[in-house]
């Protein structure tokens, strides 16, 4: 999380706030009652669910670090669609924030870290973003930012297109929360290479320069390709069995391949198709047009060409670079 330390030690919230029925005594909270953004903690390993303090605004115990990232991945994205997309929050109406208000904080969009016991993994649940620890080989606390931005995206594919959590449409949920787990963490620290990989900042702190997954180059070749990181990118190659919900993390890997090569041009490895970028902000307007105005829950990667066609038509034009593009990415990886 050493990516975040410019938020160490920067005052997140400050002031005298009501805890329950009574008012307590001024002390610091994450919690950020514009961007009505909050962050509460786990005790370790247990289900109870608590208010973090801190008396003197600097944030930087061992156990703080955590919500300093989580914290401010969500300010981030809430930052993100608020300014790129005039969405206002994840709902769209500056929420949800139900969980908060029924804990004791206000109601804030929430997020709680230090789930379970050494839990490799992170999850949107409906209501609030859920970050574990990680066992400290596999991942370190999972509050990178493109993950926070992932499971938050996870939030706004619910109030709008609703994709159904596995085969195909499944396999667009998970791309696009990985688009625009991408594309915050490329507003907040400009572009480059690590932003087309997923989770680098968390996964294996031992190995440096690997990911969870690479939109980039969805196989992993750039390590000897077809290990356990090798994910499809074409849709020939895509997995057809039932493991991880038909293959909602794997089968991936192609429309995100296919914003990879929209965005930042090349030519497919397998098809040979040659894609001419557009630039990663007009294909990060096509993609949350498609997802918010033309997909629904049971949209297949057929449906979202069409449904990214569609926005680019109606952002760009039906001739238009952008959607002569659009047309050439899907193409790349075998859809339509
Ligand atoms: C990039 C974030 C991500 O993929 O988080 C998950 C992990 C680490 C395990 C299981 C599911 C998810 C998810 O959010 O889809
Ligand atoms: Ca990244
Ligand atoms: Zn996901």
């Amino acid at each position: 999380y050493d990516n975040l330390q410019t938020a160490q030690g920067t005052s997140l919230y400050s002031g005298t706030v009501t805890i329950g029925t009574s008012v307590s005594a001024s002390k610091y909270y994450p919690e950020d009652l514009t961007r009505k953004v909050g962050t509460f903690t786990y005790a370790n390993g247990t289900s109870t669910v608590y208010r973090i303090a801190d008396t003197d605004d600097v944030w930087n115990g061992s156990d703080q670090r955590v919500v300093v990232d989580a914290h401010f991945g969500a300010s981030m994205v809430y930052d993100y669609f608020k300014t790129v997309h005039g969405r206002n929050g994840i709902d769209g109406a500056g929420g949800p924030t139900a969980y908060a208000a029924a804990n004791g904080g206000a109601g804030l969009i929430s997020s709680i870290v230090r789930y379970s016991t050494a839990y490799n993994n992170a999850f949107w649940d409906g209501t609030k973003m859920t970050y574990g620890d990680g066992d400290g080989s596999t991942f370190a606390p999972l509050v990178s930012l493109d993950i926070a931005a992932h499971e938050m995206t996870h939030g706004v594919t619910q109030y709008e297109a609703n994709l159904t959590y596995q085969n195909e449409s499944g396999a667009l949920n998970e791309s696009w929360s990985d688009v625009f787990g991408a594309l915050v963490e490329r507003y907040v620290y400009g572009e480059s290479t690590d932003t087309w990989k997923i989770g680098e900042d968390c996964y294996t702190p031992g190995t440096s320069g690997d990911a969870l997954r690479y939109m980039d180059d969805p196989h992993d070749a750039s390590n000897g390709g077809y290990t356990s990181n090798d994910d499809p990118d074409h849709y020939s190659e895509r997995y057809t069995g039932t493991s991880d919900n038909g293959g909602v993390h794997i089968n991936s890997g192609i429309p995100n391949h296919a914003f990879y090569l929209l965005a930042k041009g090349g030519t497919h490895h397998l098809s040979g198709v040659a894609v001419t970028g557009i630039g990663a902000d007009d294909a990060g307007k096509i993609w949350y047009k498609a997802l918010a105005d033309y997909m629904t829950a049971s949209t297949n990667f057929a449906g979202a060409r069409q449904a990214t066609l569609s926005a680019a038509s109606a952002l760009f034009g039906g001739s238009s670079a952008q959607y002569t593009s659009t047309q050439s990415a899907w193409c790349a990886v075998g859809v339509g």
